[in-house]
């Protein structure tokens, strides 16, 4: 570990995708990030909040190696991790975790919550051999899950707790960032604010990393002491919540905090 840098550098990054044309329909390219730079210390949440469209999946896809980005660098822990072999290295990948938006779509729909939680431990190789129970009720009641649901598949569960059941998931590795990609947009705004709290209450836990990324600026607010704002491929503005919100810069930003409804989260 290397005390003196944060443990996620993100330097200029570029990501266009190609235009493409059938004999009915041209696609024009889109340039979906245009020169993405911020920092990400140990232990910090960053906001990054813009709205659908602007490069936000495009950005964490890059982050989590699933992407190439055409341009710039990502560093992690002091290591440039820009064009690493994502399914090779599963070290970082142990480090690195994110928890997606749709639980239901990135859960395995035929396996039980056992399964879906143990699964990153087997690859890993850290599920006990004698003990695995207690492991995934361990994991199970971090994230408020009644061990009762130990072998229920993702189709009997709500929406909250298949998005517990996905942040278990990412738990399991002891990861020291968690990429969360718009991991309450798809629940009930009264299940948004349990899951928002887990997330806090982990976070002081573990002393995890969160780039918590939404299009809900109450949302980001929330959870995120910093932010970065989004608009167009390019982060138009970064800074501490209460200058983002008393004297934000760019326009665009301020048409953000004015198209918030008034009600907050307790
Ligand atoms: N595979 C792809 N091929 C072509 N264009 C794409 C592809 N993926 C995303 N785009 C385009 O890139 C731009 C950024 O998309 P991206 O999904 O990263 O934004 P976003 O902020 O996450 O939006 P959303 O929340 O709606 O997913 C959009 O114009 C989108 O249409």
């Amino acid at each position: 570990m290397t005390a003196s840098l944060p443990l996620l550098i993100v330097k200029d990054i570029h990501k266009t995708y190609p235009g493409s044309q059938t004999w009915f329909k041209r696609r024009a390219e889109t340039k979906a990030v245009m020169g993405v730079s911020f920092t990400l210390a140990a232990g910090e949440t960053l906001g990054l909040v813009g709205e659908s469209g602007c490069g936000k999946s495009t950005l964490s896809a890059i982050l989590m190696g699933l992407i190439q980005p055409d341009q710039g660098q990502v560093m992690f822990d002091a290591r440039n991790i820009t064009d690493r072999n994502r399914r090779r290295d599963l070290e970082l990948c142990r480090q690195m975790q994110i928890v997606f938006q749709d639980p239901y779509g990135s859960l395995n729909r035929r396996m039980t919550v056992k399964d879906i939680i143990a699964e990153p431990l087997k690859i890993h190789g850290l599920l006990k051999r004698a003990g695995q129970d207690g492991q995934i009720s361990d994991l199970m009641e971090q994230v408020g899950l009644s061990p009762d649901l130990v072998n229920t598949y993702p189709a009997q569960l709500s929406g909250g707790q298949r998005q517990r059941v996905g942040i278990a998931r990412a738990l399991a590795l002891s990861p020291r960032l968690l990429i969360l990609d718009e991991p309450v947009s798809a629940l009930d705004v009264s299940i948004q604010a349990q899951i928002l709290n887990l997330l806090k209450k982990l976070q002081r836990e573990q002393n995890m990393a969160y780039l918590f990324i939404s299009h809900d600026l109450r949302v980001v607010r929330y959870m995120a002491p910093r932010i970065a704002v989004m608009y167009q491929g390019q982060i138009v503005e970064t800074g501490d919540r209460e200058q983002i919100f008393t004297a934000a810069r760019h326009a665009y930003t301020r048409r953000l905090i004015a198209a918030i409804p008034r009600e907050r989260y307790g």
